[in-house]
């Protein structure tokens, strides 16, 4: 099975390592000719991944054409850039499987199911999990929900990218992965708040179980299955986000919570904090849906530039409720 890689970030270079680990030809299209350059040229990509010494085996392209024919694309470009990204691509049949983990603003639309708006006839997989990419670059053990409503094609997929280091855990349910991936980059956010703001380890306990109850309510409200959002595309990225600051949505976190401006933190960074994005359109989606998400609530007003304290004190004053509903 041939593999094309759409993204030359972090996570697009460190998947080719993957699907090119036992040798196979892997063709990453990036939009940077750096990204390009340095891929060909030193087997590295030195502007997303510096360090990570990449196999001989993947090799990079500026031109999206080139990826037409491969028998599955891996697609890894932000999620907001999917829409457009893929409207550039003739894909016709050829399996797409999700990799960015978002909401996309304006429609309120997982990425599998943007992903099927560009391209009717694709089938549709997610992949999903924790996943830090300097860590799967490296052949660090890893493991992540791979979703795919089509038996056949998903067990293909699963064990074409599986590796020595590398389990990839068969899932139908493609929503309820995409859901825990796009809802815990908010709720990192959160964490990151909580370490920047001095409030302790209890507070960050707090969040993570109370933040899983609402990614929880929220999935199941969209029709992912509870089961999902407690593996590896939910609580397992959840506790790895919410716990490093190797977490791009953490380190955001931690910027807020020491009372930094979310644009000025934003603007600092090239590589991309989906969270940042994802908060508003999940707060939106989530009272159409009705489900209450108080601590992704709190995140969209400390990156409207509430004061920390003041929506600290907020949360904590909320009506007592029981612990399940
Ligand atoms: N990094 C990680 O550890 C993991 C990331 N993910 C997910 O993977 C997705 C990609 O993240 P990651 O690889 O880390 O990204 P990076 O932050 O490493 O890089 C961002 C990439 O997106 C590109 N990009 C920016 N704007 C556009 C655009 N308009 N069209 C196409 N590409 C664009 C950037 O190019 P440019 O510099 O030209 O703007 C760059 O190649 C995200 O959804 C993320 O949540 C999932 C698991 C792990
Ligand atoms: O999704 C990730 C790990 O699974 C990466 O998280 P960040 O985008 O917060 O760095």
């Amino acid at each position: 099975m041939r593999i094309g890689v759409i993204g030359g970030g972090a996570w697009g270079t460190a998947l080719a390592q993957v699907a090119a680990s036992g040798g196979e030809p892997v063709l990453l299209w990036a939009r940077e000719a750096e990204v390009v350059d340095t891929i060909n040229i030193f087997h590295e990509n030195r502007l997303f991944l510096p360090g990570a010494k990449l196999s001989p085996a993947i090799r990079a392209t500026g031109d999206l054409a080139d990826l037409i024919g491969m028998d599955a694309l891996l697609v890894v470009a932000p999620a907001q850039h999917v829409r457009a990204v893929l409207g550039d691509i003739a894909v016709g049949e050829t399996p797409l499987v999700l990799c960015a983990k978002g909401i996309e603003a304006g429609t309120g639309r997982l990425v599998g199911e943007v992903a099927a708006e560009a391209h009717p006839g694709a089938p549709i997989a997610v992949l999903s999990g924790p996943t830090f990419a300097h860590e799967v670059a490296k052949g660090l053990p890893t493991a992540v929900t791979l979703a795919c409503a089509d038996e056949a094609l998903r067990d293909r997929l699963a064990a074409r990218l599986a590796g020595p280091a590398f389990r990839t855990y068969a899932s139908h349910d493609v929503i309820g992965a995409e859901i825990g991936g796009a809802v815990k980059n908010v709720l990192a956010i959160a964490c990151g708040v909580v370490e920047g703001a001095g409030l302790g380890l209890n507070a960050r306990a707090a969040l993570i179980a109370r933040g899983f109850a609402e990614m929880t309510r929220f999935g199941v409200a969209r029709g992912g299955q509870a089961e999902t959002l407690a593996g590896l595309s939910g609580l397992g990225d959840l506790v790895l986000t919410c716990s490093s600051t190797s977490s791009r949505n953490f380190s955001l976190g931690v910027g807020l919570g020491q009372g930094r401006a979310a644009a000025e933190l934003l603007a600092d960074r090239r590589t991309v904090a989906e969270g940042a994005f994802t908060a508003p359109v999940l707060q939106a989606e989530a009272a159409k849906a009705r489900v209450e998400m108080p601590v992704t609530d709190a995140v969209c007003a400390l990156l409207e530039g509430a004061p920390v304290g003041e929506v600290v004190r907020e949360l904590l004053a909320r009506p007592l409720r029981a612990e399940t509903v």
